[in-house]
């Protein structure tokens, strides 16, 4: 074999020339930034990330090797696709900053919880494509489930781009604008409501004497089957449940004392409560 060098190319980004913006490089942004590297939806220099604070710019640029600054304007012009990962209140604010870079040849794209696609539209005084989206944190396994509402000025063509995009963190549904907030109070706040159900079944599989390791994996992964059932069998989560409780057995017990206790209108509480906050947050 001759002694030939050969340049190791790196795989065509699957978007290629697309160039996305991602204002308000946070907890789901950044989550979102890594996915699309780690993905090859994006080569590096297709991607504008901003953040609040310089030193954090610059650690974040230094990481991934690509360009993020504090400058939203800057990187809006850039862009085709502009993703909004700000707090809902700080919306208004960051489409006033960055109208000037905005036209009917560009997608917002907010992930920001309760932002009415309108209110985006109103502020950006042009005929705006907007599509909200609401991810959830397991986007990081790509595990996450995003839906995603379209704005007056969509075409199903930019709809389709957005799905792609947040599809590199798990699985997309496209849904009215409607329903927005009660995803935001169910899906998207939804992993910390589990998470709580997960650690209160190891603190019980302690109380009954099992070591917190082996009794955190026993919760954690009887969770994950158990939604798995639900999703790949497609049956009733009853006539799942019914299927674990055999007659006069130990679940029925369980299932006695869960009643008594009132978890599920507990959880149907905690949906709603979060639902109405999630109506009020573009507001304060
Ligand atoms: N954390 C979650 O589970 C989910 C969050 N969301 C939404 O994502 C958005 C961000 O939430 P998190 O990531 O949790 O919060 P975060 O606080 O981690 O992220 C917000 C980011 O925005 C940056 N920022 C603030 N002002 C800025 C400005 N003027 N210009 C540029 N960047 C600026 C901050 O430096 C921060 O990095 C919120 O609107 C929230 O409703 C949506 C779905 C799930
Ligand atoms: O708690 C929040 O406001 C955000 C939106 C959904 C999940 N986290």
């Amino acid at each position: 074999m001759s002694e030939e060098t050969y340049e190791v190319l790196a795989p065509a980004p699957s978007m290629p020339g697309l160039k996305v913006a991602i204002l308000g490089t946070g907890k789901m942004g950044g989550i979102l930034l890594q996915a699309f590297l780690k993905n090859n939806l994006l080569a590096p220099e297709q991607i504008f990330a901003t953040v609040h604070h310089a030193e954090r710019a610059q650690a974040l640029s230094a990481q991934f090797g690509l360009d993020v600054t504090t400058d939203n304007l800057a990187a809006a012009r850039q862009a085709d696709v502009i993703l909004l990962g700000v707090k809902p209140i700080q919306v208004p604010a960051l489409i006033e900053e960055i109208k000037p870079a905005l036209s009917a040849e560009k997608v917002v794209l907010s992930f920001a919880a309760s932002v009415k696609t309108q209110s985006i539209e109103d502020g950006a005084g042009c005929e705006l494509a907007v599509i909200r989206a609401m991810p959830n944190t397991p986007a990081m396994l790509a595990a996450g489930i995003t839906a995603l509402c379209a704005g007056r000025f969509v075409s199903a063509e930019q709809m389709a781009v957005a799905q792609r995009i947040f599809q590199t963190v798990g699985r997309t549904v496209v849904v009215d604008e409607k329903h927005m907030d009660a995803v935001t109070g169910l899906s998207g706040s939804g992993p910390a409501f589990l998470y709580i159900i997960i650690e209160a079944l190891a603190e019980a599989g302690v109380n009954v004497g099992l070591p917190r390791d082996v009794a955190t994996l026993l919760a954690a992964q009887t969770t994950l089957g158990s939604a798995r059932m639900v999703l790949e069998t497609g049956y009733h989560p009853a006539l799942l449940k019914d299927a674990v409780t055999t007659p006069a057995g130990c679940t029925v017990d369980g299932i006695l004392e869960l009643e008594e206790g009132g978890l599920r209108v507990t959880l149907i509480k905690a949906v709603k409560r979060a639902t109405q906050r999630a109506k009020e947050l573009a507001s304060g």
